[in-house]
């Protein structure tokens, strides 16, 4: 079982020119450990409500610190595999990309399941990640830079047409996103992939950057991200358990924190954990955002990747 740093670290500066210098099996092993640091940032973020962190396990009873960490160390390392499919699918038409991962989605799928003795940890995660990942394969290996742009709008390529296709009427709803679909239309973390990452693309990480730039510290900056993702992510995980209405409280709670200052706040911990609380309370969880906001750390440092070394892995 990993051990569980208490906090991640500040990481270097991102470099934000277009850096394509690393191009060796070297990218690969530095993919996989930024997806590992970006989901053990997400995870020990804390307060975050209804989700599992440092405070406490959030709405959920069958996982906590420990399963997270045993969880990110066994699917983080498969953003290598994604990224090298990718990297060698990178002159095939984008539509024809998504059926060479399934086999390594599937197969973090399982290992995900292994660590964590059955629970599911991580789904959304290694879906995204996995996308990100392969992405971000096909851009180096057009020589173009990497950055989230480009990131982001392979990926819409590569998901397009993956709602109507998998969630479409003729389809049978056997996963908790089908049936949300089928009744209220949301289109979940398919949706939030077939639209290049939209929601961060042109929400979270804006926000992210704008923070840092404004030197405002690391976790800080991560809950600014996360606050805007809970107000603008139509997430189903929160639809699944809170129905709508458990969806727009949470929606509703965001904006209510963002008008009264967000992080400026001086009692933003103190409203976050309140939030927290209420959460709890009303069993709801925003997983689909969580899985976005470990996407937004990814995205904001994969440019500095192609010229820096890996971030060091704590064991
Ligand atoms: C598409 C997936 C997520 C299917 O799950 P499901 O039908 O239950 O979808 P659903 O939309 O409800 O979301 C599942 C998870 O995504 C996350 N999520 C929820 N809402 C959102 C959102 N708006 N945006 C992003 N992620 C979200 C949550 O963590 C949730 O638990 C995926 O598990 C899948 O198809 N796996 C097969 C492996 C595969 O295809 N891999 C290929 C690429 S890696
Ligand atoms: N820190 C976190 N705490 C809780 N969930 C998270 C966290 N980080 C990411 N998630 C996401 O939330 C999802 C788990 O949410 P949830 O347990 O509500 O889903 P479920 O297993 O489909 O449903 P249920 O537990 O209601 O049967 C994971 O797939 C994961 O991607």
């Amino acid at each position: 079982m990993p051990t569980i740093p208490t906090r991640a670290p500040e990481p270097r500066p991102a470099r934000r020119s277009a850096v394509v210098g690393r191009r060796g099996a070297g990218l690969a092993a530095a993919v996989a450990a930024l997806t590992h640091e970006a989901l053990e940032r997400e995870f020990l973020l804390t307060p975050k409500p209804g989700l599992v962190d440092r405070r406490n396990t959030g709405s959920h009873r069958d996982m906590d610190l420990s399963t997270f960490a045993a969880s990110a160390a066994a699917i983080a390392p498969f953003a290598a595999p994604f990224f090298r499919l990718g990297r060698a699918a990178a002159a095939l038409p984008a539509e024809a990309v998504l059926a060479t991962l399934r086999p390594t989605g599937l197969e973090a799928e399982r290992a995900m399941y292994a660590a964590t003795g059955g629970v599911n940890t991580h789904k959304g995660s290694i879906f995204a990640f996995g996308l990100a990942a392969a992405a971000a394969g096909r851009v180096v290996g057009r020589g173009d830079a990497l950055d989230a742009e480009a990131v982001c709008e392979d990926v819409a390529a590569i998901a397009a047409g993956l709602v109507e296709r998998e969630l479409g009427p003729t389809h049978e709803a056997t996963t908790a996103g089908a049936a949300i679909h089928r009744r209220f239309g949301l289109t979940g973390a398919r949706g939030e992939a077939a639209s290049g990452f939209a929601t961060v693309r042109h929400g979270s990480l804006p926000v992210l950057t704008a923070a840092l730039d404004r030197g405002v510290g690391t976790e800080r900056a991560l809950h600014a991200a996360f606050l805007h993702l809970l107000e603008h992510n139509p997430d189903t995980n929160l639809v699944a358990r809170g129905g709508p209405q458990g969806a727009a409280f949470a929606r509703a709670a965001a904006a209510a924190l963002r008008r009264r200052g967000g992080i400026d706040a001086p009692d933003f911990v103190a409203a976050m954990e309140r939030l927290d609380d209420a959460f709890i309370a009303a069993n709801l969880s925003p997983g689909g955002s969580a899985d976005l906001l470990a996407l937004t750390w990814f995205l904001h440092r994969l440019p500095a990747l192609a010229a820096d070394p890996p971030p060091r892995r704590r064991s």
